[in-house]
């Protein structure tokens, strides 16, 4: 009795210890109230975060591959290589057991040497870093143990390489290839490699196209696999649907060639096949029809989905070439001038397939992106402008993000002689001409990287610097900020403009370059005798404050306004003590004199830099106390006694 006593009391201890080590988190979570609960699940939210972003998973600590290197695309090719290689091959060696038994060797060779690459697979994607919260994981233990745990691993990878060819062992099972069916499990690789290449080819269309291509011959493939299985099975020349008694005699490179032609009309839904007679044909024939309904209509979407992006900037084109057209109708402008006008918007569109260089450089990328952009697409442009040869480079490298496009078509005029210069030019493509004022003797060519309109908007002059005597005075260029030319398009052409504001905001940061430039401007007017060099010392002080930017006189007007407000300042502080000064002895004045008139000599306390204002003191004189209270708002008299 004591024995089973004592056995009862240690199992109650037993239970008691099991419930307690169960229950004691409930407990526990039960006696907290609900804001508790919820810090404490922040809490546990913000340790997981806290070990998922530690300092050292960033670190290098082995080989890891960058998802985004091209290596790794290069392994994903491979792993594809192998993947395809199962999805084939596995099948047909299943179907036509004479392709398999043939070539033994060969497919135990490769079969185990795409199962090295399905290895390597693993041990790769257990080094591949990651993105988290914004930077990239490269500590391989971490990378490992994420990719080990993962149900990925264990469902996709672990079982794709599972030794399943363990079972040839088994007499029934001898060389079948289907028992290695699982290695179509790494499929996803193959996917992804698609997917990559897609998004990194530079002829999407022509790769989308080639792996619908892929995808459709395989499906054929599969089923002529299933479709020779299903004839092996009901027996050849068994009815008129499966394949005919003298394929005993075939080869196998014929036989699949039939069953392949056989798949194809079917499934493109083409027929002209023999007709089904057994029901288990019906079904099959059926499903195919159905498979081959889906392919057909994935293959023309896709088709038409490809044509109708290609047509779409054409069609958008069109549109907007009709809608000018209508406008031109609308507006009854001559046939000359329309003319002209769709000639331009033809060869606009049809030379060009950028149509708004700004508006796809700034859609969706980040500025350094497009500044990177900026500087391939137009740098060597602007290194070959000699305006800037002697430049600081990164003053080339601001300059290049300002630029803008713009086209000319033949026989337009850039600028003319005696407009405001607001802009220069560097030409991209095509020629121009400087040309006099009828347009028709051409004084110069501009041709590819040559710059013009520079002149106008350096500032080398200032339009009108005095007016002495009334004779106007020019310094610098004697045409001021105005065009010292015309400027015609000869053909078509391709300039990229960089407008005066922007040049200057740069050449703010760069004293050095802008007196370069301004040399340059200088020896480009004294050629053609535009320069007034008579300039005296005090001009030249005068010009190089005309050369001062918009911004150091923003500045300037800045510092000013600052003293202003300082004099302001101390302008009131006086006037206040002087209106209470002035109180002060106007009350110790009428106690003093009482009822008697007043005489009284004012003074008047002005502050130094305050201009003159004119009090008529002779006046206080003869007025009574009121009048002098009335001249009380003015701040600055000072009434001795
Ligand atoms: N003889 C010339 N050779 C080359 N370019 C010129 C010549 N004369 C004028 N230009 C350019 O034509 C431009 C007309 O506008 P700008 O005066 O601003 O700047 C002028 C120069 O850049």
């Amino acid at each position: 009795m004591e024995i089973e006593e004592q056995k009862m009391e240690s199992s109650n201890s037993k239970f008691k210890k099991f419930r307690k080590r169960i229950f004691r988190p409930i407990h526990r979570f039960k006696s907290k109230n609900k804001d508790e609960q919820q810090h404490s699940v922040l809490q546990e939210q913000n340790q997981k975060v806290d070990l998922l972003i530690r300092n050292e998973d960033f670190n290098v600590t082995g080989f890891v591959i960058d998802p985004q290197n091209y290596l790794y695309h290069y392994w994903l090719g491979i792993i594809s290589v192998a993947v395809a290689y199962n999805l084939i091959f596995i099948p047909a060696r299943y179907a036509f057991d004479d392709l398999n038994s043939n070539l033994r060797l060969t497919w135990i060779a490769l079969d185990y040497a795409f199962d090295v690459i399905y290895l390597i697979d693993i041990f790769l994607q257990s080094r591949t870093g990651y993105f988290s919260h914004g930077l990239f994981v490269r500590n391989h233990h971490v990378l490992a143990r994420k990719y080990f745990s993962s149900h990925e691993f264990y469902i996709r990878d672990l079982l794709s390489i599972f030794p399943t060819d363990l079972l040839y062992f088994n007499q029934r099972l001898r060389f079948i290839s289907i028992i290695r069916s699982n290695r179509f499990l790494r499929i996803h690789r193959l996917f992804e490699f698609q997917e990559l290449t897609e998004s990194r080819t530079r002829f999407p269309n022509a790769f989308r196209i080639g792996v619908l291509i892929c995808l459709t011959l395989t499906l054929i493939h599969w089923n002529c696999c299933i479709y020779f299985l299903i004839c092996q099975h009901l027996g050849f020349g068994s009815d008129e649907w499966v394949l005919p008694a003298s394929a005993h005699n075939e080869t196998v490179a014929m036989l699949y060639t039939y069953c392949f032609y056989w798949s194809t009309l079917l499934l493109s839904t083409i027929g002209d096949v023999p007709l089904p007679v057994k029901q288990s044909e019906y079904v099959f024939v059926l499903f195919d029809y159905m498979i081959g309904i889906l392919i057909f209509a994935t293959i023309i979407g896709s088709l038409g989905t490809m044509i109708s992006s290609q047509n779409q900037s054409r069609q958008q084109v069109c549109e907007k070439m009709d809608e000018i057209k209508r406008y031109m109708k609308f507006r009854s402008v001559n046939r000359k001038l329309e003319r002209k006008v769709i000639k331009w918007l033809d060869y606009l569109y049809t030379n060009r397939q950028v149509l708004n260089e700004e508006k796809v450089l700034n859609s969706d990328l980040s500025v350094e992106l497009r500044k990177d952009l900026a500087i391939k697409v137009h740098l060597e442009s602007l290194q070959q402008v000699k305006l800037f040869n002697d430049c600081e480079s990164n003053l080339l490298v601001e300059l290049v993000t300002k630029l803008k496009p713009i086209f000319f078509g033949p026989g337009d005029y850039v600028c003319r002689k005696g407009d405001i210069g607001k802009e220069m030019y560097i030409i991209k493509r095509g020629e121009l001409a400087v040309v006099s004022d009828d347009g028709k003797t051409i004084f110069v060519k501009l041709k590819e990287g040559a710059v013009f309109g520079e002149i106008s908007i350096l500032n080398i002059p200032a339009i009108i610097l005095f007016e002495l005597n009334n004779k106007v005075e020019y310094l610098g260029s004697k045409h001021g900020n105005r065009r010292t030319a015309n400027v015609k398009s000869l053909g078509y052409s391709d300039l990229y403009t960089l407008c005066k504001e922007d040049l200057w905001l740069v050449l703010d940061n760069y004293p050095e370059s802008l007196s370069k430039i301004i040399e340059k401007g200088k020896s480009l007017l004294r050629k053609d005798n535009l320069l007034d060099e008579t300039l005296t010392d005090k001009k030249r002080h005068v010009e190089q404050d005309q050369l001062l930017s918009v911004q150091h006189r923003i500045k300037k007007l800045m510092d000013l306004d600052e003293l202003l407000n300082d004099r302001i300042t101390k302008f009131l502080d006086n006037y206040v003590d002087s209106i209470r000064s002035f109180k002060q002895q106007l009350s110790t004045l009428e106690y003093s004199y009482g009822t008697r008139k007043p005489s009284v000599s004012v003074s008047v306390n002005i502050p130094a830099n305050t201009s003159k204002l004119h009090f008529y003191d002779n006046n206080l004189r003869d007025n009574n106390i009121n009048n002098i209270i009335k001249y009380a708002s003015a701040p600055f008299l000072k009434i001795d006694q």
